[in-house]
């Protein structure tokens, strides 16, 4: 039985993690990665302090350039690397110290599963059934991700995109109480993408939490409770899809109407005029917009290809997670 109610609301609680590679040849190694570089050889700390929460039921993302730190970061929820600095706790245990106890009750889908390309789907599936504590029926893993039909071919003659499914499947196999999501889209065509979505939003609605990392902004948008975004080792913007971008300016864009001259716009609207283009970048739509119309209706102007909108998350991530100057907070 267990009594720790911040356990209970908090699945992960990450606090000033911090993740240091070590010169070659130590143990500090990560999974499907063999980096010789100069930088590896002198050691690298590639988690600088890390802080975050993730609650029961909720799904958290998180983003990042190539190199930020996101895999590094969930190899130590993940349990399989200790951090060099501050603590992790999974379901409540150190997920590296306790493993036993938390890898039952955890799925993780890889970036590369890398099981062996002779068996069939459907022999994978049951292999790694056996591995995994209560397993669900594999019949019942391949249908939760379309793969009934391929349940006999060999897994070398899959798609790239039906490989994404079988790593998903594979996850799925233990009914996770928390599942690992690395990249789960990449390599899916459109309508597959949707259907993982489906899935996943499927599993959080089922009570299963998630930790999604992902290079689609758009996946993170769809999905995502609440998302961080790291650059360089450390978390630079966190909170909802919205607070995140809550933060970045909105823009409005339409024509230029006939007849009518960059200097007559509204002045309180900034505005950057290209050609006959025009571009309102403001922090505060809502009355940047009102104005605008107002003036439009005042002037009987038509503003063709009007168009106005907050700042998307890609936006938001661009500023964010590139930026060279100082260092946000968390
Ligand atoms: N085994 C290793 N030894 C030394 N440095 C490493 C090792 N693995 C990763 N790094 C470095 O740590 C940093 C973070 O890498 P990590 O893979 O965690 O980033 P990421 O955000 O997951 O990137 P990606 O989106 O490309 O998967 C990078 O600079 C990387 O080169």
């Amino acid at each position: 039985m267990r009594t720790d109610t911040a356990t209970d609301r908090h699945v992960i609680e990450a606090t000033a993690l911090r993740r240091r590679y070590r010169a070659s040849g130590s143990k500090a190694t990560k999974r499907n990665s063999a980096n010789t570089s100069p930088t590896a050889t002198r050691g690298f700390e590639a988690v600088r302090g890390v802080s975050f929460t993730v609650a029961r039921g909720e799904l958290f993302a998180l983003l990042g350039t190539n190199g930020a730190g996101k895999t590094s970061t969930v190899e130590l929820l993940e349990g399989l690397a200790a951090p060099s600095g501050g603590q992790v706790r999974v379901l409540g245990h150190d997920p590296y110290l306790d493993r036993a106890a938390v890898r039952p009750r955890i799925g993780v889908m890889l970036q590369e599963g890398g099981f062996p390309s002779d068996l069939t789907v459907r022999e994978t599936v049951r292999m790694w059934a056996g591995c995994t504590t209560d397993a669900r029926p594999a019949a019942e893993a391949l249908e939760m991700v379309g793969l009934t039909g391929r349940a006999e071919v060999r897994v070398k003659m899959l798609s790239g995109g039906e490989r994404r499914r079988l790593d998903l499947a594979l996850a799925l196999l233990g009914n996770p109480e928390l599942l690992f999501l690395d990249e789960p889209t990449t390599g899916l065509d459109a309508e597959v993408r949707r259907e993982t979505w489906e899935l996943v939003r499927h599993l959080r609605d089922q009570g299963t939490t998630i930790v999604l990392t992902t290079h689609y902004l758009d996946e993170a948008e769809a999905l995502a409770d609440r998302l961080a975004i790291m650059r360089r080792g450390r978390i630079v913007a966190s909170g909802t899809p919205a607070e995140v971008t809550a933060a970045r300016p909105a823009r409005i864009r339409f024509e230029l109407p006939p007849a009518v001259s960059a200097g007559e716009l509204p002045l309180s609207v900034p505005a950057a005029v290209h050609g006959r283009r025009v571009e309102v970048r403001t922090e505060r739509l809502q009355e940047a917009l009102t104005e605008l119309l107002l003036w439009a209706r005042d002037k009987q102007l038509e503003l063709v290809g009007l168009d106005a909108r907050s700042a998307s998350l890609e936006e938001a991530f661009l500023d964010i997670a590139t930026g060279e100057g100082e260092e946000l907070a968390a």
